[in-house]
């Protein structure tokens, strides 16, 4: 097992503190004046994905210091633990094995004295047929016509990469397939979507690793009812309702053949399940051999991230660059900027990749921290947030680091939308790095003709301070193979910040709580009756609820 280090007791933390204080000062334009290099120095490329660092509030030296504490903090070592099948998500003992699940290196991936990678070629080969006979038309729903929708039903991890993913790839979608994700327990959700689909031609997955979960199945029996109003008859649930699961009792309990059923382990963690049978909904929109080369593209960063040297190990730089924001410049959130439309739940994705991963107070150790964990994630597709919250990351009196990415190529080459889009993609990090100065503010008053008070009163209100920092990723173009590493890269960003966080990021607690309560509650839901047993604004809620809904 690595180290389970304090991060404050490391030397390298220590001089991380000094340091900021002196980076604080420092301003990105003077170091890209003093430096004409600055732009080949902090940039990485990985096959068709540029990885720009450049502008950050950082120098060769902030990055030396920033190497040395991943290594004091045992991040090479993690990484071996990892890849080697330790059971790593020591909270549940269990293994961390999402790499296995696009391992095409031949090896084996020992787990407990016994190879997982077997059973995972196993279940691909089947996801790969039965995407087969469902896109042949050889799989035939309860009339005898072919399948044309997927719902997918799960959440969490169990919908998140799915519904990700499908968007993303929507050019690679196979002709006459329809996929649609229901995740709510809000009835709303399963009722709108089983309007836009007919019993004859949907196959619904459920999709959920527990097969326990109170969403998950709530919205499986509604949609299993709805279904056999239809077909009337329960023999033909089989062809129409397939379980993703590592539960294999659970899904027999609720009915679906398991013949039906596409497994994966314990050691997947819902967050990182997209790449097991949990994608099988990606498979059979984009086709299975778009869905293997979205595994390819991981493969090679997880080949990256093994093999490279810190320095030049992009998830390692991602990871020390958004920590040295949020434990010494005191930011607490991080914005994923997409200027592209089909990416458009990318944050999403991300917001539970990594805040149900490092949103932890509580260390190795069994310690509260004395540091900052996990950042906020949120964002939303440019230009759209231009339009929106930009103003707060331009004029904030937050720094809010930014990752920007965006295609060269259009997958909707339509006019110049494209070169609009990334003149924006591109203007947008200049901004923010080099802001507006009162000079160059006057400067153009002056030129518009104003007279000296108006430009006096209006001029502190136009300056912009710059100095924000963003990382840029152009890619060629968001194909299944770059949106695998793409997801891979910020994988083992969070990974690498949870070591040196000396968190557990593989387990989520967190989530209990919520859950535990709700089932508390939900029987008392179910009458008239006052309740007293709460806190006195859950009882006035809850009574309130009960005159309200009469
Ligand atoms: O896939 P299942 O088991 O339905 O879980 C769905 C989701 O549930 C939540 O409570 C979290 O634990 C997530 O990590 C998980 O992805």
């Amino acid at each position: 097992m690595f180290p389970t280090t304090n991060p404050e007791s490391t030397k390298a933390w220590q001089e991380l503190l000094k340091h900021a204080d002196q980076m604080k000062q420092t301003h990105m334009r003077t170091l890209f004046a003093e430096d004409a290099e600055r732009f080949n120095k902090f940039n990485l490329r990985f096959e068709q994905i540029l990885f720009d660092y450049s502008k950050n509030i950082i120098t060769e030296e902030t990055l030396t210091k920033l190497f040395a504490l991943a290594k004091e903090c045992g991040v090479e070592e993690g990484i071996k633990a990892m890849f080697s099948a330790e059971k790593i998500n020591a909270t549940e003992n269990r293994a961390v094995l999402h790499t296995a699940l696009r391992n095409f290196s031949g090896n084996p991936v020992v787990l407990d004295g016994k190879d997982v990678m077997p059973d995972v070629l196993t279940v691909q080969k089947k996801m790969e047929e039965f995407c087969e006979r469902v896109h042949s038309g050889e799989w035939k729903g309860y009339t005898g016509k072919p399948i044309r929708y997927i719902v997918n039903i799960g959440i969490g991890g169990s919908d998140l990469g799915p519904v990700m993913v499908t968007e993303a790839l929507k050019p690679y979608w196979k002709e006459g397939m329809q996929p649609y994700f229901v995740s709510n327990v809000d009835g709303t959700h399963i009722a709108e979507t089983l309007k836009k689909v007919s019993p004859e031609e949907t196959l619904f997955l459920v999709a959920s690793k527990t097969f326990t979960t109170q969403e998950t199945m709530t919205n499986a029996l509604t949609a299993r009812s709805w279904f056999l109003e239809h077909a009337k008859d329960e023999k033909f649930v089989a062809k129409h309702f397939a379980a993703l699961s590592t539960n294999e009792k659970a899904v027999k309990e609720f009915g679906i053949d398991p013949a039906n059923m596409f497994e994966f382990w314990d050691w997947v963690g819902g967050r990182y399940s997209l790449w097991s049978a949990i994608g099988l909904s990606i498979a059979l929109t984009v086709g299975f051999d778009n869905f293997k080369k979205l595994l390819e593209g991981a493969h090679a960063v997880d080949k990256h991230f093994q093999t490279t040297p810190l320095e030049k190990n992009i998830p390692a730089i991602m990871a020390l660059i958004g920590l040295w924001y949020g434990n010494f410049f005191g930011t607490a959130t991080e914005a994923i900027l997409a200027y592209d439309q089909y990416m458009h739940r990318f944050a999403a994705y991300f917001q539970q990749g990594n805040m149900e991963s490092n949103g932890k107070y509580v260390d190795r150790n069994g310690k509260a921290v004395t540091y900052e964990t996990g950042p906020i994630v949120w964002g939303e597709p440019g230009t759209n947030g231009q339009h929106a919250f930009y103003q707060l990351i331009h004029q904030g009196t937050r720094i809010i680091p930014a990752d920007f990415i965006a295609p060269a190529i259009s997958h909707n080459p339509i006019g110049d939308h494209h070169v609009k889009l990334l003149s924006n993609f591109f203007a947008q990090t200049e901004a923010l790095m080099n802001g507006k100065s009162a000079e160059e503010v006057k400067a153009e008053l002056v030129k518009q003709g104003l007279k000296d008070a108006e430009i006096a009163e209006l001029t502190p209100y136009k300056v912009f301070t710059g100095n924000r920092p963003t990382n840029s990723f152009l890619v060629k173009e968001i194909d299944p193979r770059t949106l695998g590493s793409l997801v891979a890269m910020y994988e083992h960003k969070i990974f690498v910040q949870g070591v040196i966080w000396n968190i557990y990021s593989f387990d989520q607690w967190g989530v209990e709580l919520g859950k535990q309560l709700a089932n508390k509650i939900l029987p008392e839901l179910v009458n008239d009756s006052a309740v007293s047993s709460h806190d006195s604004s859950t009882n006035g809620l809850i009574n309130a609820w009960k005159k309200l809904k009469k």
